[in-house]
């Protein structure tokens, strides 16, 4: 495995700029998650990784050694798409074997056997081998697909949005084995996701994209606690932050630039005891957690509901705020 980096990397298409001046350094061994929006340009930061575009400006380096002219084929990476992509004519076996068997590698057959059996085990497809890749499920598939790249050592993987075709159960289990299989291997890797699950459990670090450019990078502690905006302040967290505008709160001490409060429920006490401004508003169910719509004004916040409330709809309660986040009119945030 190998330490990757891109430095101030740029790639356009006609006027639109995917990534603008992007520097981003993903160590050795670690697992980098990338979050943003459709569009923010995730996508295209592992393409350039992989020299499946090529760098308008800037660089990209793996192990230390400048890649950015390379041929995809010589970059050593390992991507797997959203979609799978195998070959429909070869066997599961096949199609996991077809990197090692490559003439460059020529990895001995017995050890191609050997490293299919475990990681094919571990993605419970060992019982598929044999079957053609087109007589599979999608879930299996995509199993497949993650295999493919996991018999391989490359120095990097790179994965986009590798379980979102799969279902809740088998999402969350693979999410666990990823984990597991990329600690084991000491592997590198770059994933991008929309499940904020995915990212805060695996990464080590977080980056939040945001038309192309990276706004912040962080452990997901420091993403979800210390975001340095808006943007990235409601990227992690259900339910979301509410951004309230300060008038709501006027005996609350602000910064004096601050015009929006970050509030999630962990900075929310709701006193049921004081007849208050607030109103329930709604609660929603939703198995084992419950929401709770409260109305405040013309706003509503959305928090989580203890199993013990006893809050009715209508039920009017007071507002206290325990150290929330603020942020200036720009959406940038202002420290107390
Ligand atoms: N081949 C292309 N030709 C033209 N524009 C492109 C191309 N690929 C990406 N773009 C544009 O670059 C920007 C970033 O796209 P990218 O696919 O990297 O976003 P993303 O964050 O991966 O989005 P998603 O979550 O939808 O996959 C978008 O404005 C997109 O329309």
């Amino acid at each position: 495995m190998a330490e990757v980096a891109l430095i101030n990397a740029t790639k356009r298409f006609g006027d639109v700029a995917a990534i603008g001046d992007v520097s981003l350094t993903v160590a050795d061994g670690e697992f980098v998650v990338l979050l943003g929006p459709t569009g923010a340009g995730k996508t295209t930061t592992l393409r350039v990784i992989a020299g499946l575009e090529t760098l308008d400006e800037g660089a990209v380096r793996i192990g230390g050694r400048e890649v950015s002219k390379e041929a995809p084929a010589l970059r050593d990476v390992a991507f797997v798409f959203q979609q799978y992509s195998l070959y429909p004519h070869l066997s599961v076996y096949d199609n996991m074997a077809f990197p090692l068997r490559s003439p460059t590698r020529r990895v001995p057959e017995d050890e191609i056997r050997r490293s299919i059996t475990e990681i094919a085990r571990m993605l419970h497809i060992d019982h598929k081998l044999q079957n053609k890749a087109t007589r599979l499920s999608g879930g299996e598939m995509q199993r497949v697909a993650i295999g493919r790249a996991l018999v391989r050592h490359p120095s990097i993987y790179l994965m986009d949005e590798p379980l979102s075709s799969l279902d809740a159960k088998l999402r969350q289990e693979l999410r666990l084995e990823l984990k597991r299989i990329q600690r084991d291997l000491g592997a590198t890797m770059l994933y991008v996701t929309h499940d904020q699950v995915e990212a805060m459990t695996m990464a080590s670090r977080i980056g939040v994209l945001k038309q192309g450019k990276l706004v912040q990078l962080g452990t997901p502690r420091e993403i979800y606690e210390d975001p340095a905006e808006t943007y990235v302040a409601t990227r992690l967290g259900q339910p979301r932050i509410n951004l309230m505008p300060r008038r709501l709160f006027p005996s609350l001490p602000t910064p004096s630039s601050a015009e929006t409060i970050g509030v999630r429920t962990e900075h929310l006490k709701i006193d049921r005891h004081h007849q208050g401004a607030a109103r329930v508003a709604r609660i929603e169910h939703l198995g084992d957690q419950r929401y709770l719509h409260l109305s405040l004004e013309d706003h509503s916040i959305v928090t989580l509901a203890g199993h013990d409330t006893d809050l009715d709809v209508g039920d009017s309660v007071a507002l206290q705020l325990e150290r929330p986040l603020f942020f200036d009119r720009d959406g940038m945030r202002v420290r107390p």
